[in-house]
């Protein structure tokens, strides 16, 4: 015998009103003094990352310059990657969950939206008033950081993305992440030699293209430090470390390119940045895909003392940051 929900259930059928749960994939909200829900306030906040990832990472260093750190709070997640997705832990720097008791990223997935039904990746922002993702966007999370807390950020004057120098920088973002944030993975990734081929040759024409730019421009975009150099930097400053062995993008190191190698020096040294970089997590991170590197050795080099070397880019003009 049918229940009464039973009836419900095969008569809306019939009718095609059953609305199913809605099958999240992704959460893109903003935050912004016009949202109706996530308005920028202090200690709202808090942004969950890898120190591995190069989009995590992206989104540290935008909070960082834009002088974030007392209004949005952050946890690192462990450096590992396991077949269970990421999870927290107190070792090498890491933080454990600091609000639940939690112990992977998951739960959070779905504590915000119990149909969540994507993958379990960081960066996203947390919102502890209601509970839920904000935003799991690394490109978009640049954005509300360069523009959603204009009265909260210590250096809310120092624009990501200046509104005459918009299109060029979208341009250069997608040919950075087409071709070099998302290049090394598909060389590192390939299993045909032919897709492995095209990535290497697409990932160095890229650098190359840029090594030629950089000869008069301090940065990307002019002379102008924008969120184009910070797309880029995160994949730099991984080339030598992790990408060059064991993603096999191996035609040259970056330390072999003069312009692009002090432009990562100076960029490294930027106090502000420097603090981001932690190679433990991104070897870690980055040799932990068995398989790419099936017994999960870490290389103990190679050496990177060439990034403390002070940068010539002087003669070159400079915006203040
Ligand atoms: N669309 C995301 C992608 C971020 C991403 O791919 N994160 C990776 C780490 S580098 C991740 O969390 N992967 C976990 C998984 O896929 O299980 C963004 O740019 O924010």
């Amino acid at each position: 015998m049918k229940t009464n929900s039973d009836k419900i259930f095969s008569n809306n059928l019939l009718n095609k009103k059953v609305h199913f749960p809605k099958r999240i994939v992704s959460f893109s909200n903003t935050i912004s003094k016009d949202d109706p829900v996530f308005k920028p306030e202090l200690n709202r906040y808090h942004l969950f990352i890898s120190l591995g990832c190069p989009f995590a990472h992206r989104t540290l260093i935008a909070r960082n310059l834009k002088g974030l750190q007392d209004v949005i709070g952050v946890t690192i997640v462990d450096w590992q990657l396991g077949n269970d997705g990421w999870k927290f832990s107190q070792r090498d720097g890491c933080t454990s969950d600091p609000f639940f008791g939690f112990t992977s990223v998951k739960d959070y997935y779905y504590k915000a939206n119990s149909q969540y039904a994507g993958r379990f990746t960081v960066p996203f922002i947390w919102d502890k008033k209601t509970n839920t993702i904000v935003n799991n966007d690394s490109a978009s999370i640049l954005k509300i950081f360069n523009n959603g807390f204009k009265d909260l950020a210590k250096n809310s004057d120092f624009n990501l993305c200046p509104d005459k120098n918009a299109k060029e920088i979208e341009q250069l973002n997608d040919f950075i992440f087409q071709n070099i944030n998302i290049g090394v993975y598909k060389a590192g990734y390939a299993i045909t030699q032919d897709e492995y081929e095209e990535a290497f040759n697409k990932v160095f024409s890229a650098l190359d293209k840029l090594e030629e730019r950089l000869n008069k421009s301090r940065f990307l975009v002019g002379n102008t430090f924008t969120e184009a150099d910070i797309r880029l930097f995160t994949t730099l400053i991984r080339f030598d470390a992790v990408y060059h062995g064991n993603f096999k993008c191996n035609r040259n190191q970056l330390k072999e390119f003069p312009n692009l190698s002090n432009y990562l020096r100076e960029i490294y040294q930027m106090d502000q940045i420097k603090q981001t970089v932690d190679f433990k997590h991104i070897k870690g991170l980055l040799y932990s895909n068995r398989s790419v590197n099936p017994n999960g050795i870490i290389p103990t080099g190679p050496n990177l003392s060439y990034l403390d070397v002070p940068h010539t880019r002087n003669n070159l003009l400079k915006s203040a940051l």
